[in-house]
């Protein structure tokens, strides 16, 4: 019991996949993963693997086939919506539906799940907005339609929503995938921030495979064979990463971090 108390996320022997009344299809089996809070986790995988699938089932946006997923050790199924927004945001990489929303006005809905039935702002909701907007360089767009926004504005402006959220956990897919390396590079430096120094604990689903081996503190790994989760030291030790890619022309290369383009 007292070891279970330090995982901020504990899931037991998780099947993810897609049901219907027809058929399931099962994506990955047998995921166990203990995570402590304030770490930053990079979740990687090739194309199609089922990262998202994954991240769709942790924060209970699609439901487990099998096994059991706890946030501070309550069962996920129990955590009510309102108590669910307060735990973990989300951000995601869709585009939003048409909407005139403005940039302010879909980041003030971060603090929604804190705020009472009319959505009145306080001067502590307004501060923390404020500080979302700044931490994602994101405070000239505060008056544009969201409508008007390139994807890579898009996309910091969901992260911004989600630092309104000022939730323990946040989970994002993909959220580079529209930036600039520029943006990249400061948007992993601004979460491996929040994890190190506000103790918030940051899954990510990337493709940047090489700027997570040397930021994330730990690595989610997903192979067609194997999931395998651990510290992002011990698994280069382990040569964990020669799963990742069933590929001739890329190879993991131990002393560099890196996969590098392979001599053939
Ligand atoms: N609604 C759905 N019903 C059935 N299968 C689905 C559904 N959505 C996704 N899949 C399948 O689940 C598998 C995993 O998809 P997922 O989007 O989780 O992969 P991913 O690792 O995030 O991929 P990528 O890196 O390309 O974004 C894929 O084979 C995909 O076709």
């Amino acid at each position: 019991m007292k070891d279970q108390a330090k995982h901020i996320i504990k899931i037991d022997n998780l099947s993810i996949g897609y049901s219907s009344k027809k058929k399931t299809i099962t994506i990955a089996s047998n995921l166990n993963i203990q995570l402590q809070t304030g770490n930053m986790v990079c979740l990687l995988g090739k194309n199609g693997i089922g990262k998202s699938t994954l991240l769709r089932t942790l924060t209970k946006v699609q439901p487990t086939l099998k096994g059991e997923i706890f946030i501070n050790n309550a069962n996920l199924n129990s955590l009510s919506n309102n108590e669910l927004a307060k735990t973990l945001s989300l951000v995601l990489t869709e585009r939003l539906p048409d909407s005139s929303l403005t940039v302010f006005e879909l980041v003030a809905l971060g603090r929604q799940p804190f705020t009472n039935w009319i959505g009145y702002l306080t001067s502590e909701d307004l501060q923390i907005i404020y500080t979302a907007f700044e931490k994602t360089n994101t405070k000239h767009l505060m008056n544009s339609k969201c409508y008007e926004l390139s994807d890579g504005q898009l996309q910091r402006v969901l992260i911004a929503r989600a630092l309104a959220q000022n939730t323990p956990i946040i989970v994002l897919d993909e959220p580079t995938a529209h930036l600039d390396i520029h943006h990249t590079i400061n948007t992993f430096s601004l979460l491996k921030n929040l994890a190190s120094e506000f103790n918030k604990t940051i899954i990510i689903s990337t493709h940047e495979t090489n700027l997570a081996l040397q930021l994330a503190d730990e690595l989610w790994l997903m192979s067609p064979s194997k999931f395998i989760s651990g510290k992002t030291d011990e698994l280069i030790e382990k040569n964990a990463l020669d799963l990742l890619f069933d590929s001739k022309l890329i190879s993991f290369n131990k002393t560099l971090k890196q996969f590098t383009i392979s001599n053939s």
